[in-house]
């Protein structure tokens, strides 16, 4: 088997520091992080993982061409201080199970860092591809976004390096999303010898929106992911708006039917790998005490009340706020569910760093207040908003859920909406935007609704609280099927696959 790279953004494992100095590493989070560890065997248990430090120090000489290499980024100031100290940047896993597989976390220089993956990734392409400006208003590419484009092409330029360094003659190297666009084209000019696979976790902008982008920067874009053998993408509908932006570049041949395009004397062929979940890992996760614990607490928070659960990052592009409208509608228009439902609401803190994510965090708080206030007694809580991140406790209640609310306004895939009724243990009846990726593969089981309605929403989970028992079960037991039909192993697998 030949030697496999994968280049992220955030790895696998992260570190925190100690006032003496020690280093304590944890598994990364995100929904990348999870799949792409399943496949590589890179992440520790998901709880701590020992005091690092020493460890970190001590690490002999470097396996040779071990079978998986982890690129990423060091993300903050403990992250670097270990790339420092690891020999040559490749982190040593503390004595877990690797699977053979190895980390280099690549200490970027902090600001260099801050304006790709802060002002570029996570500002103009997450927004470009997630259609979440506000046009009179944003966006505005003046001088600034300029020196941050500049940041974000070294950034993709030391990935480039690291990989090119570190890859044995015609390995596979696996590059990772929108904070990578660059890296494929630059990676093949460093070595043309590798094979190589971009993919996008995100949608993908359709072209009437990408041209929002200053021309520059969109080509740019486009030249890097086209430097790859083999583009995959999450749905047809994010591929087919790839191939639309390429069919606009000069000196692109699309060619539709065999979804390929030519460029400058390369071919990349687009493909489309839906990701799902590994049913039996979650459900084996999901038996664990630490979440029979919480689904007992939870048990007594609900009573015999029913049960509506979401579960998001606070990320704009989830549209937490209008799901709680919904909710708040559902309560006015049909009163017989007042004291009768208990709407369990996961949002957990992302990118503070943007003051757009602060002031969401802050509308999504303000809103469930509001619904508390009008609704609440002292017998009946309407809502529960649950912003520290508590990993079992979600699974837990995946489990309890009567009905799963997944309403994002676009979104690459939505892993949520997968994972909840593989967990469900009643059967779930799933309110789904038609603008998730998921929708792709669980419109026919789901109750499917356009995000930017409130009314229809809400009715929709008035119908999903209707439901009968025996028909829940049977769409919930077909959405499971779907929801596994690709698990991260064979999603990764495929891939691969596709490059020989
Ligand atoms: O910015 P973060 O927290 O590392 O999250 C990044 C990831 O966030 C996930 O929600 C997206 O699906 C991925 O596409 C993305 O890579």
């Amino acid at each position: 088997m030949s030697q496999v790279l994968v280049a992220s953004n955030r790895g696998p494992v992260s570190f925190s520091l100690s006032d003496d100095g020690a280093l304590t590493m944890r598994r990364g989070g995100g929904g990348l992080v999870s799949g792409l560890a399943a496949v590589t065997g890179t992440a520790p248990d998901g709880r701590d993982a020992g005091d690092a430090d020493g460890a970190a120090g001590e690490a002999s000489g470097r396996p040779a061409d071990p079978r998986v290499l982890w690129v990423c980024a060091a993300l903050g100031d403990a992250d670097r201080t270990a790339a420092r100290r690891a020999p040559d940047g490749r982190i040593d896993l503390a004595g877990h199970d690797t699977g053979g597989a190895a980390v280099r976390m690549l200490d970027i220089p902090a600001s260099t860092f801050h304006r790709a993956y802060n002002e570029i990734a996570n500002s103009m392409l997450w927004f470009v591809h997630h259609l979440l400006y506000d046009t009179p208003r944003r966006p505005h590419f003046d001088a600034r976004a300029r020196r941050d484009w500049q940041s974000y092409e070294a950034y993709n330029a030391a990935f480039a390096d690291a990989l090119a360094r570190d890859a044995a003659p015609g390995a596979k190297a696996a590059v990772q999303d929108y904070h990578l666009s660059l890296a494929p084209r630059m990676l093949r000019e460093r070595r043309p010898d590798l094979k190589i696979v971009h993919f996008s976790h995100t949608p993908w902008a359709p072209p009437e929106y990408f041209r929002l982008l200053p021309d520059d920067i969109g080509e740019q874009l486009l030249l890097g992911v086209l430097g790859a053998d083999h583009a995959g993408f999450l749905t047809e509908r994010w591929a087919s708006a790839f191939l639309d932006c390429c069919a606009l570049l000069p000196g692109a041949r699309v060619d539709r039917a065999a979804r390929t395009v030519a460029c400058g004397g390369h071919v990349t062929r687009v493909g489309v790998h839906g990701l799902g979940v590994d049913g039996a890992a979650l459900r084996e996760r999901a038996a664990e005490p630490d979440v029979a614990e919480r689904a007992r607490a939870l048990r007594e928070q609900v009573g015999d009340r029913r049960l509506i659960v979401r579960v998001d990052r606070t990320e704009l592009s989830k549209n937490i706020v209008r799901g709680l409208a919904a909710y708040r509608e559902l309560l006015v228009n049909h009163p017989e569910w007042r004291g009768r439902v208990v709407h369990l609401a996961f949002a957990y803190p992302s990118r503070y760093d943007l003051p757009e994510y602060r002031e969401y965090t802050a509308a999504v708080r303000r809103t469930a207040e509001q619904i508390i206030e009008e609704f609440g007694t002292a017998a009946w809580e309407p809502l529960i908003l649950q912003v520290n991140d508590d990993y079992p406790r979600s699974l837990a209640a995946y489990g309890l859920a009567d009905v799963l609310l997944v309403n994002p306004i676009r979104d690459g895939m939505n892993l949520v909406a997968k994972e909840g009724p593989v967990l469900s243990r009643r059967g779930c009846a799933l309110v789904l935007s038609r603008e998730a990726g998921a929708a792709a593969e669980l419109s026919d089981d789901a109750l499917m609704v356009n995000p930017y309605d409130v009314t229809q929403t809400a009715e929709a989970l008035h119908r999903a609280l209707l439901m009968p028992r025996d028909e829940r079960a049977a769409r919930g037991t077909r959405l499971a099927a779907a929801a596994t039909a690709l698990p991260p192993q064979r999603w990764f697998a495929e891939q691969l696959a596709a490059l020989d």
